[in-house]
């Protein structure tokens, strides 16, 4: 059901008869639940569960749901049950219901007999709001914990020089197929929002022999709420710190347009505009030709693929191989001047500290990335 509003209803979101309408059809067809596609205020919930005599679930509580099915690391667990207590505790309703069954299915042992702790004086809806938060309060400084333990291991790939790509993209647009496809690394795929959730970082090599990681990334979804970014964060910080974006649209879409939008606006909000993208336009064989057409003449750096029949993989390899930045070696060698040309390559492609003509040679300090590394190492001088 859709309604045209200037503005949501501010006591049942949508009008109060088209409530009444949605109430028909929900008696109508059975149904058990009533999902809206937008953000309802507590209130509004109330309202509309009162009107409809059936489970609401707004935006926000069906990705929570989502994350929650799908969250399989211990810092996605911990960050998707604290943003469903965050998103709990201002729609706890009263005496009736236990914790447990507000905080939707297969809650994490939150709920308990309350009436121990009770303070004075303390309602229980009061006691179940005092101990979500404490409980939030605990979960955060986990979650801190866990976020420095990440870091480590990153600043370690930083200084190994690994460059590091991530895929990134709409949910749904084949992330993980795509990393499957690049590394046989048995990521979860499935035909469901959402089904990454836990930062999934692969280690692989390009055509010419670099090493670098590959990571997964949860798919982007549009007006993502508040407290989901939060949960969202650890992927996205892999987004902001890589040296490459693999951004995959599905090219099935009719409008890929409209996901590229959306997740770029999300690569910004996490200040990771710097960060060079290919686009990688996936699902080519259930795409409509003239929509990949369209895209190839849009974006500067785009590539059509297939993860599942594996078309395009050996281009988009070359592609990656060519983005990736190269990892600086420093030199120390002294050149002959027959080889003048290895001289000026230093020059313009790497970084001359310093240089000095001696009688043997050009005796050179500089800063060059592998390859060409590797052509001067016939020059270095004997220890
Ligand atoms: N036809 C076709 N389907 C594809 C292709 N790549 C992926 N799919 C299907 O698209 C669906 C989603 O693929 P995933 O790889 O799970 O997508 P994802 O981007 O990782 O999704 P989230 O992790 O949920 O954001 C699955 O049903 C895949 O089989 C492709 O090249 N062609
Ligand atoms: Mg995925």
């Amino acid at each position: 059901m859709t309604q045209r509003r200037d503005k949501p209803d501010p006591a049942t979101y949508i009008g109060s008869g088209k409530a009444l309408e949605l109430r028909d059809i929900v008696l109508e067809s059975g149904a058990d639940t009533v999902v809206c596609d937008g953000e309802l205020s507590p209130g509004q919930l109330i309202h509309l569960e009162d009107v409809v005599k059936v489970k609401v679930v707004d935006r926000t509580a069906l990705i929570l749901d989502i994350f929650a099915q799908h969250a399989k690391s211990r810092e996605g667990k911990a960050q998707v049950s604290l943003a469903q207590m965050q998103y709990m505790l201002p729609r706890l309703r009263g005496w009736g219901q236990s914790l447990s069954r507000q905080m939707g299915g297969g809650g994490s042992g939150s709920a308990g007999g309350g009436m121990a702790t009770r303070g004075p004086g303390e309602t229980k809806i009061e006691t179940d709001r005092r101990r979500i938060r404490e409980k939030m309060a605990k979960m955060r400084r986990e979650i801190a914990e866990m976020k420095t333990g990440r870091d480590i291991k990153r600043q370690e790939r930083r200084r190994n020089k690994v460059p590091s790509v991530a895929i990134a993209g709409y949910t749904n647009a084949g992330k993980s197929s795509l990393l499957n496809r690049l590394t046989g690394a048995g990521v979860l795929v499935e035909n469901a929002l959402f089904a990454t959730l836990d930062p999934t970082v692969r280690r692989a090599e390009t055509p010419s022999g670099r090493l670098y990681t590959l990571a997964d990334t949860v798919g982007f979804v549009r007006h993502l709420p508040h407290h989901l970014v939060e949960a969202f964060r650890s992927t996205m910080e892999e987004v902001g710190d890589s040296d490459l974006i693999l951004h995959v649209v599905d090219g099935s879409h009719p409008v890929p347009e409209e996901q590229l939008a959306a997740v770029r606006e999300v690569i910004r909000d996490v200040g990771a505009t710097d960060v060079p993208e290919i686009v990688v336009v996936n699902k080519a064989d259930a795409a409509d030709p003239l929509v990949l057409q369209r895209l190839l003449r849009q974006e500067k750096r785009a590539i059509v693929v297939s993860a599942r029949t594996g078309q395009g993989m050996t281009e988009l390899l070359t592609l990656l191989d060519e983005e990736l930045p190269r990892p600086q070696v420093e030199i120390e060698v002294l050149v002959p001047y027959t080889q003048g040309a290895l001289v000026s390559r230093a020059h313009a492609e790497g970084e001359v500290i310093s240089e000095e003509h001696t009688a043997d040679g050009t005796f050179l300090k500089a800063r060059v990335h592998e390859e060409l590394a590797a052509e001067f190492r016939p020059f270095v001088p004997a220890a």
